[in-house]
């Protein structure tokens, strides 16, 4: 017989109704699914772990959906997913149709918004509460933040409306001193808090409890009025320590501040979840939490355990072993420049890992800069060091380099600095869905005057670009994959600016223009029919930006039939550019553009992604085939115009 408490829990009222003591034997069952679960699938399992007792104690405490709980970046919501219905479709998360890791409003009513960046949830709970005044309804507003999420500068300026709006808003701010790796910034203090480091330390140093203890032990023993005295005495020392939290940060912004609280004590969060729900004010719940919780080898690495490929649970090691990545031949090639330019130095945004400069960091401390989840800062500062004759390079994966369009365009492009953008995960990032996919960067950027932007296709084209972008003495963006980086020596010549490479096939009459981020499905596609006894050349682009239209027009000239392949946005891509090149010099190829149509993209492998947009090899290899009737061939000006005769 199934004695699982978790398969009774079908909405949080379920889980309302469970005697208190059954919470602990809940949790464990919600930490071991968890763990099954991403052991197969991978996701972002120490978080998880860790906003275990936070997430049943919200739950308690808060009627969602009519209480709102607003997850920030929304990594950590595997258990309100548990809580909340979707405990039999949770084997599917991150899986194509499956659940998504993040909250999503399409897919519970219990998600109140969509989430996957850092730093939103303060503003938009803010949002929700006062629209719910406008609107007329009512129902509290929970936002819960990470410490890491909340070194963001959204999350300040939301602090700072709601403090002044004086609403009743409440902020959880989980704090487990960990964003992805070590969390960094003024606030926190060797990764803790300030605020509750420094007064934990101060009350808990070995100094302070003597004094006490003698403070104590002296007024105890005093005759007659003793005992009230050292009743007094606590009282004041309470009063003491709200002083000092008052003075806190939040306090300055207008917040209640309340903590802070074990996050690992259900009974602990649902008391102090219950008062808070009577302060009519904007508060903030500091809760302190454990990242990767329970699991020994999350708790010992939750940098690894942060997002995690599959492994077995055993010893916690990887299922699969990872190939050689983009981010590893950017990790090289960054390096061996800095050994010899002792002005390269590297900026992240909290993601010194998955974008590879944890090698520059340990290598070169003195130039690696870490300003936490800021990544509109991360490129304004670059832009700073850049006027101090540095030669600064800014590591962001493509979908966080949404938010720092117009540091990219005022603060580095206007003036022309030398700045070396690396925007990783481009095109199609898989698992994450649809919030993380880095499939806009072209359009976004393509436009920005000054600005060049590569696209390396393997890890010699790394390489040689990354050669490149410290010749220029200018802005210069590089768009790379999620992935492994194959090894090609017919690809390792140097940059020629605006210049592709041409990798000939044989007599052939059809050319595949390609982005390094599909060079690897091109060769695929063309090797595949190179068997067959049929050639397409391929052109691998390499720079998106400038290009040699001289040069370009020449070439596309010399073959009756284009084909334009990108995993990037089709509005503003590459195609488009081609088209119009095609178009305003009176090509005689014919030219047909794919790319991804104007919609969101949700989980599934990068693989299954890419062959449900036609762009994985078997696509590729269709696309040629049926170049001139494809349904999906948006432009063929001349075709069109000689068909008829014109
Ligand atoms: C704008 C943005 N930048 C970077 C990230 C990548 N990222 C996801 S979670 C995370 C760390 C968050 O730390 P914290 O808020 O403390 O949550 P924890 O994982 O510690 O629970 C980072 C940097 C992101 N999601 N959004
Ligand atoms: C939640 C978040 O934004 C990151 O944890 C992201 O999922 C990392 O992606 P990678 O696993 O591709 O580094
Ligand atoms: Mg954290």
């Amino acid at each position: 017989m199934d004695d699982s408490l978790l398969n009774t829990i079908n909405g949080p009222e379920d889980l309302r109704k469970l005697e208190k003591n059954s919470l602990p034997r809940l949790a464990q069952e919600i930490r071991e699914r968890i763990i099954s679960v991403v052991s197969r699938n991978g996701g972002h399992l120490a978080s998880n772990l860790g906003a275990v007792e936070l997430s049943m104690a919200l739950h308690l405490v808060f009627e969602s959906p009519k209480d709102k709980l607003i997850w920030d970046v929304g990594h950590q919501c595997y258990t309100h997913k548990l809580l909340t219905g979707r405990n039999k479709s949770f084997d599917g998360i991150r899986k194509k149709d499956g659940i998504s890791g993040f909250p999503k409003n399409s897919e519970s009513r219990h998600d109140i918004v969509e989430t996957g960046h850092a730093s939103t949830s303060i503003s938009e709970a803010l949002g929700v509460l006062t629209g719910q005044e406008v609107a007329g309804a009512d129902g509290a507003v929970v936002a819960v933040i990470g410490d890491g999420a909340m070194t963001g500068g959204m999350a300040f300026e939301a602090l700072n409306h709601a403090g002044h709006l004086k609403k009743q808003l409440i902020v959880v701010l989980n704090d487990n001193t960990m964003s992805i790796s070590k969390n960094v910034g003024a606030l926190t203090v060797s990764g803790k808090w300030l605020l509750s480091s420094y007064l934990s330390r101060l009350f808990a140093s070995k100094r302070y409890q003597r004094l006490r203890e003698k403070f104590d032990q002296g007024i105890k023993g005093l005759p007659l009025i003793g005992m009230k005295l050292f009743d007094l005495s606590v009282r004041i020392r309470k009063g003491f320590k709200a002083v000092l939290y008052k003075e806190s940060i939040f306090s300055d912004l207008g917040f209640e501040y309340v903590g802070p609280i074990d996050g690992h004590s259900i009974t602990k969060l649902k008391e102090v979840f219950e008062e808070v729900k009577k302060i009519g004010r904007p508060t903030v719940v500091h809760v302190v939490t454990q990242k990767g919780r329970g699991y020994e080898h999350a708790e010992g690495n939750p940098t690894l355990f942060h997002g995690i490929a599959p492994f077995t649970v055993e010893d916690g090691k990887l299922t699969e072993r990872a190939s050689y990545s983009f981010t590893a031949a950017f990790s090289d090639s960054i390096l061996r420049n800095a050994e010899s330019d002792k002005r390269i130095t590297a900026i992240t945004a909290a993601m010194s890992k998955g974008t590879g400069l944890h090698a520059f960091q340990e290598r070169f401390p003195d130039r690696f800069f870490d300003v936490g989840i800021a990544e509109e800062h991360a490129v304004a500062f670059a832009a700073g060091q850049a006027r101090s004759g540095c030669r600064p390079v800014v590591a962001i994966y493509s979908t966080f380099m949404q938010r720092t369009v117009d540091q990219v365009i005022h603060d580095i492009a206007l003036p022309g600095l030398p700045v070396v953008i690396a925007m990783d995960r481009a095109g199609l990032v898989g698992d994450d869905g649809e919030t993380h996919q880095g499939i806009y960067d072209i359009a976004l950027f393509k436009a920005v005057p000054n600005m060049t932007i590569l696209a390396p296709g393997c890890r010699q084209e790394m390489a040689a670009a990354m050669d490149y972008a410290f010749r220029l003495n200018s802005p210069c963006m590089l768009r790379y994959p999620k992935g492994s980086a194959l090894g090609w020596e017919d690809l390792a010549d140097p940059w020629e600016t605006g210049r592709g490479k041409l990798i000939s096939e044989g007599p052939s009459n059809t050319l595949l223009i390609s982005p390094g981020s599909l060079l690897k499905e091109a060769r695929s596609a063309t090797a595949g029919l190179r068997e067959e006894g049929i050639y397409c050349d391929i052109y691998n682009l390499r720079f998106i930006k400038p290009l040699d239209e001289d040069y370009l027009a020449e070439l596309l000239d010399s073959y009756s039939n284009v084909i334009c392949i990108e995993d990037a946005a089709r509005i503003g891509g590459i195609g488009e550019t081609l088209a119009s090149i095609v178009q305003q010099r009176q090509l005689n190829c014919g030219f047909a553009y794919y790319g991804l149509p104007d919609t969101f993209y949700a989980q599934g492998t990068r693989e299954e992604l890419l062959a449900e947009f036609g762009l994985d090899a078997a696509g590729i290899i269709g696309h040629i085939r049926k170049s001139e009737e494809s349904e999906l061939a948006l432009y063929s000006y001349n075709r069109k115009q000689k068909a008829e005769g014109a």
